[in-house]
């Protein structure tokens, strides 16, 4: 039993509770009684709204399914299928063109391109490193990684190995700010005269500041297509002694907006949990979290990183950001918590809860007079996922002003970025834009959870292609093609961000550096990685491409992906998988799926590199589980493969997963008894897919993780 205390007629979960009056109440300008009102207010009377939501989505789901099965004989043409969907509401029509009005983003959102890093917000350790990832070493990046082509073997540092990074540094400098003559190789030395470099720039404008004195600078600071390096001199640094110029590091900037998450990278089930997720995120917008760490072999204390501070070529000092522009991830509309039960006894929405709790945080950022801020602009900015079409987003922007309404804000503070992750969003994206357009700050793609959505919606339509075969289809190519179209039309470049999705293989820097340029090159002013390394890496690619003359390019070649691309269900044509192939499929999706399950059901860990069949790492969390769990379910719906063959596919991964664990002195094995909550859940996931809402994966989840967390804990008693 859950301790609880009343508050404005909800029962609150004393752990949420006493964080709202003791920690986030105080210095917010906000008091408790109207924090608690505003919310019940919410949950009474858009509580109803919500569920009919829902309702609505299974209602078009049940539509499309048995539209499916009347045409499993005789496949309608892609139009009757399009004629049915605008007669079921799922494609809405199209309003006249428009362009969002958006105003006050910082210039991370409105006009500078560059990585976006997401950090699962309950880890104290990483969200710290996230929003001081800012700024990184490319030599470490280079050095530590496979970038180069290998790995860095262990011991002492490697000299020819640190030559490499050198080489590729300094061809990065030519490429992206080369000298009027000559190479930034063959330079003896760096210093500023009359207020630029010597030797001279071939655009001396890209020369912005420097630390030190003129003459002998310890750092320059460098700006191109809106993003800044830092060349750092330092003749005693053991890399800057054996330099000829003292270059110690090329610091480049590199996340300039993190996502601190909520939503799919975390295990938050409970009101203990959501208490910890917020008060993360306050100590980040307060700017005082602090984690004391334990790093090589040290204890250290990480906190928030100070700002940077320069001489202009004017003389004047310069101040730059240490941190990153920080967004915060919200649920969707989907979930209830047990945080907050109404006056009912009943769950209140998980979405409204994190929009009251996270706006309340991000207030102690607005009402800072001194000291780094987060938005320079006023701004707080909202994450919202898996958005089912226009209306979904609408309700969103309706949560947000009853937010803002009650909490005292202008109208509008509260800034959207819509996740163009469900399909019903893609295929009808300028009115789900059209439905924000007043505060929508991003409409990002790329997104796993897309694929998930595409496999549910077209479920009765016949067995979907392999996962790994996915990205080839036609519908992924005109989703990314559409959403920058649109964007583009919509008039979000100098207002918000057009994003791209998450690099899924965090270990894999060479094959990153060497595609991931795709994104800038699409016209995206902002991708996905997976962590300040990969941060870093990918800045180069917004080196090389402008992505704002990208955008002005492709906004005058026309719209590109069709919709009927875009509905093109990746059902596959003329099934001839081997036997082996078949193996291959359903233990690869058993291992990633077991890989996330048992580590986010018996250790609370929301996001997890796990390897797969081939041994690739790949970040797996709820999206990643929410394909592999769906593809399974669609092949046994289908007959394509038994549920013997799955089960004895969970079983046999369920062993390599417990050996692949094995130095985890918290981790609970799953074979031989095969009868822990983790491997259920999974099985859950598999054997009951067909029955979660949009195929999504946090009802199992939620439910094997509150049951484990209840058999652990001392009971308490009811207030
Ligand atoms: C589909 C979607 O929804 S995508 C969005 C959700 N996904 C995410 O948020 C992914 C975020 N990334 C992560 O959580 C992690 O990188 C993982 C789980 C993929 C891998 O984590 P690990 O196995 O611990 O990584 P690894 O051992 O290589 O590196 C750990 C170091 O990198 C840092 N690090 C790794 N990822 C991040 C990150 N996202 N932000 C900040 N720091 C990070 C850690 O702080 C740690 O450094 P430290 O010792 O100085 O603290
Ligand atoms: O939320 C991200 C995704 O890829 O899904
Ligand atoms: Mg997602």
């Amino acid at each position: 039993m859950t301790d609880r205390i009343e508050k404005q007629g909800l029962q609150v979960d004393i752990r949420l509770a006493e964080f709202i009056t003791r920690e986030a109440i105080p210095g917010s300008g906000v008091d408790e009684d109207t924090f608690w009102a505003g919310l019940a207010a919410m949950v009474r009377d858009l509580g109803p709204e919500n569920r009919a939501l829902l309702n609505r989505r299974q209602q078009i789901q049940d539509q499309i399914d048995a539209w499916h099965r009347e045409h499993r004989d005789q496949p309608g043409t892609l139009a009757d299928y399009k004629t049915f969907l605008h007669q079921i509401g799922y494609l809405l029509p199209e309003g006249p063109d428009f362009t969002i009005d958006t105003t006050g983003t910082d210039p991370e959102i409105a006009h500078v391109a560059g990585p976006q890093l997401v950090v699962p917000v309950m880890n104290a350790r990483y969200a710290l490193n996230a929003a001081n990832a800012r700024w990184g070493s490319l030599y470490d990046a280079l050095y530590g990684t496979d970038a180069l082509g290998d790995l860095p073997t262990e011991g002492p540092f490697d000299p020819e190995r640190g030559a490499r990074v050198i080489a590729w540094g300094r061809q990065f400098l030519d490429e992206v700010t080369p000298l009027a003559q000559g190479s930034h190789t063959d330079t003896d030395s760096y210093r500023i005269a009359d207020g630029t470099l010597v030797p001279a720039l071939a655009n001396p404008a890209q020369v912005v500041g420097w630390q030190g004195p003129a003459s002998a600078p310890t750092a320059i600071l460098l700006r191109n297509n809106g993003l800044h390096l830092i060349l750092c001199i330092d003749r005693s640094h053991p890399i800057g002694a054996t330099d000829r110029v003292g270059l110690s590091d090329i610091r480049l900037e590199s996340a300039l907006s993190v996502i601190m998450d909520c939503e799919d990278s975390v295990a938050a089930v409970d009101g203990e949990d959501k208490a910890l997720a917020y008060a993360n995120w306050l100590g980040l917008m307060r700017g005082d979290l602090r984690e004391a760490i334990s790093k090589a072999g040290r204890m250290v204390v990480r906190e928030l990183a100070p700002d940077l501070h320069f001489t202009a070529p004017d003389g004047a000092p310069l101040t730059l950001k240490g941190r990153a522009l920080m967004l915060v991830r919200n649920v969707g509309h989907l979930m209830t918590t047990p945080a907050v039960l109404d006056e009912t006894g009943a769950e209140i929405f998980e979405g409204m809860l994190d929009a009251f709790a996270t706006t309340l945080c991000a207030l102690h950022d607005l009402g800072k007079t001194e000291g780094p801020r987060n938005s320079t602009t006023g701004a707080i900015y909202v994450v919202k996922p898996k958005m089912h079409g226009p209306e979904e987003v609408a309700f969103a922007d309706t949560i947000f002003t009853r937010v803002e309404t009650a909490l005292g804000l202008p109208r509008h503070t509260v800034k959207l970025g819509i996740m163009d992750e469900e399909r019903r969003t893609s295929a009808n994206l300028k009115e789900c834009i059209r439905a924000a357009r007043h505060r929508v700050a991003f409409i990002n793609t790329g997104f796993l959870d897309r694929t998930g959505d595409e496999i549910v919606t077209g479920m009765e339509a016949g067995p979907m292609v392999r996962k790994g075969d996915m990205k080839a289809t036609r519908w992924i190519a005109a989703y990314e093609d559409r959403n920058v179209d649109i964007g583009l039309a919509c008039g979000l470049p100098g207002r918000a961000q057009i994003g791209k999705g998450m690099w899924a293989a965090p270990d894999r820097m060479a094959e990153m550096l060497a595609t991931k340029i795709a994104h800038p090159r699409a016209g995206a002013s902002c991708a996905w990685v997976p962590s300040p390394t990969a941060a870093t890496l990918h800045a180069t690619h917004y080196h090389r491409i402008d992505v704002g003359a990208r955008q002005t390019e492709l906004a005058t070649r026309g719209p590109r992906g069709s919709l009927d691309d875009l509905l093109t269900l990746p059902v596959a044509q003329g099934i001839n998988w081997s036997d082996e192939e078949l193996h291959q499929e359903i233990e690869n999706n058993a291992q990633g799926i077991l890989g996330y399950v048992v580590r986010w059901v018996d250790q609370g860990i929301g996001c997890s590199k796990v390897p797969d069949i081939a041994n690739v790492a790949l970040m797996e969390d709820r999206a990643t589980c929410r394909i592999s769990s769906q593809a399974l379910v669609n092949w046994l719906h289908h007959g394509v493969v038994s549920p013997e063959q799955v089960m004895s596919a969970l079983k046999k991964m369920a062993a390599v997963v417990d050996r692949q664990n094995q130095g985890d002195p918290a981790y609970r094995p799953m074979a031989p008894g095969f009868d822990g909550a983790a491997f259920r859940a999974a099985c859950d996931l598999v054997f009951s897919g067909r029955n979660q809402p949009s195929g999504y994966t946090e009802p199992v989840l939620h439910a094997h993780r509150r049951q484990v967390k209840a058999e652990r804990q001392p009971q308490v008693t009811e207030a």
